[in-house]
């Protein structure tokens, strides 16, 4: 039978595999997975991480039973996290209502994952704060090889620690709700956007996807369908390309909803502290490469671009820039 020219293959991200115990800098295993990592920022703006299997995958089940135990309490319990922290506690946006989310900010602190359980559940949930704090912890051990390897590669050691030291760790659990029985067709989950910060760990549950990532040149949305249980999708945001000057691209995303089984994901984002100012180093600006960005602060970014008018694309961040 011959294979009609309209078939097509679909569309899918690299993969690169973090899952080696040898994978530890300076060893020949390492060099190999950093060029991987920085091609695929380069082409794409992300991939497909495989993260020590069979761990990952009890730790991913935990936290969808905890993630629902957190979403299935009152409204009201859920609204009382909310701080003016933009990041952190219940978040809903109006623009997209079925989606609702819980937000660690600090995460690496165990003081912040306990005092938030404890506003949800006043006799505290070891179960949740136990289960949230594990999946962070490895998620953020594959941020930080990520991290380092993406900086390493365009030969910014020397800006390492300053820049490994620049963000917090913001974990978020989220729920977008099925379709419900009037529903004909998909809907939008999560409209299409770029994300602001340095870099973001996705996970979403094997059974229902629902990640759409549009390749570099705008064409086509390739919709993220995970090779294993136990793989993470890595993303850069706007602040890692503003940060190289370019040299790596934040791809826009969206989700769409498709079927009537609520969807649960997770994410590790790695975000500027407040007052670091975000800076190309001279080693990524020549003649070829001429400066894109003035310096650069995270925060009044992140209000200009959450304004009703932004786009949520790149152009935001031209237009933020040229202010
Ligand atoms: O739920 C997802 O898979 C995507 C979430 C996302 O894009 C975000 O939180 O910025
Ligand atoms: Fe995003």
């Amino acid at each position: 039978m011959s294979i009609s020219s309209e078939t097509q293959v679909p569309l899918s991200l690299p993969i690169i595999d973090f899952s080696s115990p040898d994978l530890k800098p300076e060893t020949p295993e390492w060099d190999l997975v950093r060029s991987q990592v920085r091609k695929a920022l380069e082409e794409y703006g992300c991939f497909e991480a495989l993260f020590d299997g069979a761990s990952m995958e009890l730790r991913k089940a935990k936290l969808l039973e905890a993630s629902k135990e957190v979403f299935d309490l009152p409204l009201e319990t859920k609204q009382s996290t909310k701080t003016n922290i933009h990041y952190e506690g219940y978040l809903t946006l109006p623009v997209v209502p079925s989606q609702e989310g819980m937000g660690f900010y600090g995460v690496d602190n165990p003081n912040v994952v306990n005092d938030l359980t404890h506003k949800l559940w006043p006799q505290g949930n070891t179960f949740v704060s136990k289960n949230v704090q594990s999946f962070a912890e490895k998620l953020i051990e594959l941020s930080l090889k990520v991290r380092t390897m993406t900086l390493e590669s365009f030969g910014l050691e020397k800006y390492m620690e300053e820049h490994l030291n620049s963000a917090n760790k913001h974990f978020q659990i989220l729920k977008y709700k099925g379709l419900s029985d009037d529903d004909t067709e998909s809907k939008i989950g999560f409209y299409p956007h770029i994300d602001r910060h340095f870099l973001t760990i996705l996970s979403q549950n094997d059974d229902v996807d629902g990640l759409e990532i549009k390749t570099k040149d705008g064409k086509e949305w390739i919709k993220v369908k995970p090779s294993q249980a136990a793989s993470f999708i890595v993303m850069a945001g706007a602040s890692l390309h503003v940060l190289l000057n370019g040299g790596i691209f934040p791809p826009i995303h969206r989700v769409i909803t498709t079927g009537k089984k609520d969807r649960y994901s997770a994410g590790l984002f790695t975000i500027p502290k407040e007052g670091v100012i975000i800076n190309a180093p001279e080693e990524m600006v020549d003649d070829e490469h001429p400066r894109l960005y003035k310096p650069f602060d995270f925060w009044g970014f992140l209000k200009f671009s959450n304004l009703p008018n932004a786009r949520k694309d790149i152009t935001d961040l031209t237009t933020y820039c040229a202010l």
